[in-house]
């Protein structure tokens, strides 16, 4: 699918997902529920890089980071196509001819690197029968939960959020696409131990974004000179990808992302949450997380 057939409304119609079903408890689009045999059944590949994460925690900074590592920090490499092309989003699910992310992955020569928002129980067993490297990124529920309220606003691609107050709700009872976030960072926390993950937090990167990419590059394999991880440090800051095209999703058409609503390069600094919850709304939320992460050694920054 190409931007200029994008830009043909019936076919931009068919990116419009406002319904949901649930998958083994965990909210889907219908169409990936539709699907969930192909995507359950996806082959993984020993040298596939999967990075997953829940929705809004700093996937895409990761995507970028990574395509940069493995391009030897060369720019222009990265920008030889939009972030959602260059890393296929294996769930995402499309009616043809429009490409879902398992028949981009499929096109894809090895060795793939790959995006998925699944939470570990349903993360497609070749991976983990593959022992593929999965780079996992977590962020903390309060920023998280306003990226998210913010994105859900901006894009017809997900159902809508309805009001603050809803949405809160919505997420601390995992009633939102890929279903709850305290299931889904515990479930990867626990996996972490048994495969090749390498677990970072969104905090952590923000605090010594360089000291996370060194982390990265060691998960990888890989040594860098001084001078080429410090491009690479640039080229990810929140201001440049801001301004890239390739990594802020403008290229994508209004009807299906309205930026002016909200940007996609939204802040990107943690602690925003402070700005949209009121008191009353910290504390309950505060209530609900101790008793849904109680028992798990996980633990967040809700701010730095
Ligand atoms: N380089 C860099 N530095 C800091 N923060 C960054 C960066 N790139 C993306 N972001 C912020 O990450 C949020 C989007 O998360 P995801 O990429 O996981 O979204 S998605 O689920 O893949 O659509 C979204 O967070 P909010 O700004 O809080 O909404 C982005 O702004």
């Amino acid at each position: 699918m190409s931007l200029d057939e994008m830009k043909d409304l019936q076919l931009v119609g068919k990116y419009i997902q406002p319904e949901t079903r649930e998958v083994n408890g965990v909210l889907m689009t219908k169409i990936m529920s539709d699907n969930w045999d192909k995507i359950w059944n996806f082959q993984a590949k020993p040298d596939d890089l999967l990075i997953a994460s829940y929705a809004k925690s700093g996937t895409t900074w990761t995507q970028e980071i990574v395509d940069m590592i493995q391009n030897d920090g060369d720019v222009q490499k990265c920008q030889r196509a939009n972030t959602f092309d260059r890393h296929p989003f294996i769930e995402w699910t499309l009616p043809p001819p429009l490409n879902s992310g398992l028949d981009l992955a499929s096109k894809m020569p090895s060795p793939r690197t790959l995006k998925t928002h699944l939470p570990a129980q349903l993360l497609p067993p070749s991976f983990w029968k593959e022992n593929s490297k999965i780079i996992y990124v977590a962020r903390n529920p309060k920023d998280c939960l306003v990226s998210y309220y913010h994105f859900s606003r901006m894009t017809k691609m997900m159902p809508d959020p309805g009001s603050w107050e809803e949405y809160i709700e919505s997420f601390k009872t995992g009633k939102v696409l890929w279903g709850s976030w305290y299931n889904h960072v515990k479930g990867w926390w626990d996996a972490k131990d048994k495969h090749r993950i390498l677990y970072l937090f969104y905090e952590d990167m923000k605090e010594d974004p360089k000291r996370e990419i060194q982390k990265i590059l060691k998960f990888l394999e890989k040594e860098m000179p001084e001078e080429v991880l410090n491009k690479i440090l640039y080229h990810t800051s929140f201001d440049v990808m801001k301004q890239n095209p390739m990594a802020n999703y403008t290229t994508l058409p209004t009807i299906l992302m309205d930026q002016s609503i909200s940007p996609f390069m939204r802040k990107g600094m943690p602690g925003d949450w402070k700005n949209y919850f009121t008191v009353a709304q910290n504390e309950e939320f505060d209530k609900d997380y101790q008793k849904k992460m109680a028992g798990s050694t996980l633990t967040f920054r809700t701010e730095i």
